[in-house]
């Protein structure tokens, strides 16, 4: 993000854009898209975010092409992050952590989306399976989707997303001032804390100086004010923030620095459907990720 601005390309094959494309709906035509939509933003987006569901619709081969298209990011320099959206019990979900950031794995991405919704313990063995081979994890809280809020704003300002956030600040080193010194471990961190450990408005950053940690957060670009009205202060998370809803979803630049007032240097903007209709030439496809990046560097770079 610090050399290549805010912005992150979904990579989503959708039917349609694969038609837009003059592209076949098979393995074959999904393998064009992707590794077009790599070369295009390789130098151009932080990262890019292959939406798996899209690849999963093909069966084997679908995965065969995610495969290569992840491999082919890493050697193009281009950050990748599997927006795989897991989630599940313990024993099952140290399966899909596996999958997703071990080193020998074929499907192994720099970052992985999860879903906390399961409860945010459940994810322990992808937090912790990061934390060992150096990747990250981006941990749904605030979705983008209208429906997202019958869950997440419950309690209201002790919300289900409030928890969810103080859980990643906790992942990230995070404090609340008046407790206990926060152990190395995680599981120190977790022996000390009561539900409300993290009380939102007092928390503070052991390592700010240290840079953002490797747990971020998922929180959609059109929640508006939410976070205003759930009273969430995003100052203490100290990890990246995926912000979806940029683009396709209605939400402009000067809408994801409203949303993210007081952490924009920290926000990562992604745009699928909006990037990816000015395919399938590659300069165009550049052009366009430009053009989103300069404006959303424009509005995020100061806090
Ligand atoms: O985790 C995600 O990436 C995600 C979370 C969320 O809250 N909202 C959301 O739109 N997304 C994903 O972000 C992408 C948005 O695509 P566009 O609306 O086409 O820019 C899709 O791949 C969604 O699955």
């Amino acid at each position: 993000m610090r050399e290549l601005g805010p912005l992150c390309v979904g990579i989503d094959p959708h039917p349609g854009l694969l038609d837009a494309w003059a592209l076949p709906a098979t393995a074959q035509g999904l393998e064009t898209f992707a590794l077009r939509t790599v070369e295009a933003a390789a130098g151009h987006a932080a990262a890019v975010k292959p939406q798996v569901a899209l690849f999963e619709a093909y069966g084997s081969a679908g995965f065969a092409v995610l495969e290569r298209t992840l491999r082919e990011a890493a050697a193009a320099g281009v950050l990748s992050i599997a927006d795989a959206k897991r989630g599940d019990i313990g024993s099952t979900m140290a399966a899909y952590a596996s999958a997703w950031l071990s080193d020998d794995s074929p499907l192994a991405a720099d970052a992985v989306t999860l879903s906390p919704y399961l409860g945010f313990e459940s994810l322990r063995p992808a937090l912790e399976l990061a934390a060992r081979t150096g990747r990250g994890t981006f941990v749904l809280a605030l979705t983008s989707n209208p429906e997202g809020a019958s869950v997440q704003h419950v309690g209201g300002t002790d919300s289900v997303a409030g928890e969810i956030l103080a859980a990643v600040a906790r992942e990230n080193g995070t404090r609340p001032r008046d407790a206990a010194p926060a152990a190395s471990s995680p599981d120190g961190f977790r022996a000390g804390a009561g539900r409300h450990e993290a009380n939102r408005d007092q928390i503070v950053t052991s390592s700010e100086s240290a840079g953002l940690g490797s747990c971020g957060a998922v929180i959609g670009a059109t929640v508006g004010e939410a976070l205003e009205r759930l009273e969430i202060d995003l100052r203490g998370l100290n990890g990246p923030i995926l912000a979806p809803g940029y683009g396709a979803q209605g939400a402009d630049a000067a809408a994801v620095a409203r949303v993210f007032e007081h952490v924009r240097p920290t926000v990562l903007a992604n745009s699928s459907r909006d990037v990816l209709s000015h395919g399938p030439d590659v300069r165009s496809l550049r052009d366009a990720m430009d053009r989103s990046r300069e404006e959303l560097a424009a509005r995020l770079s100061r806090a």
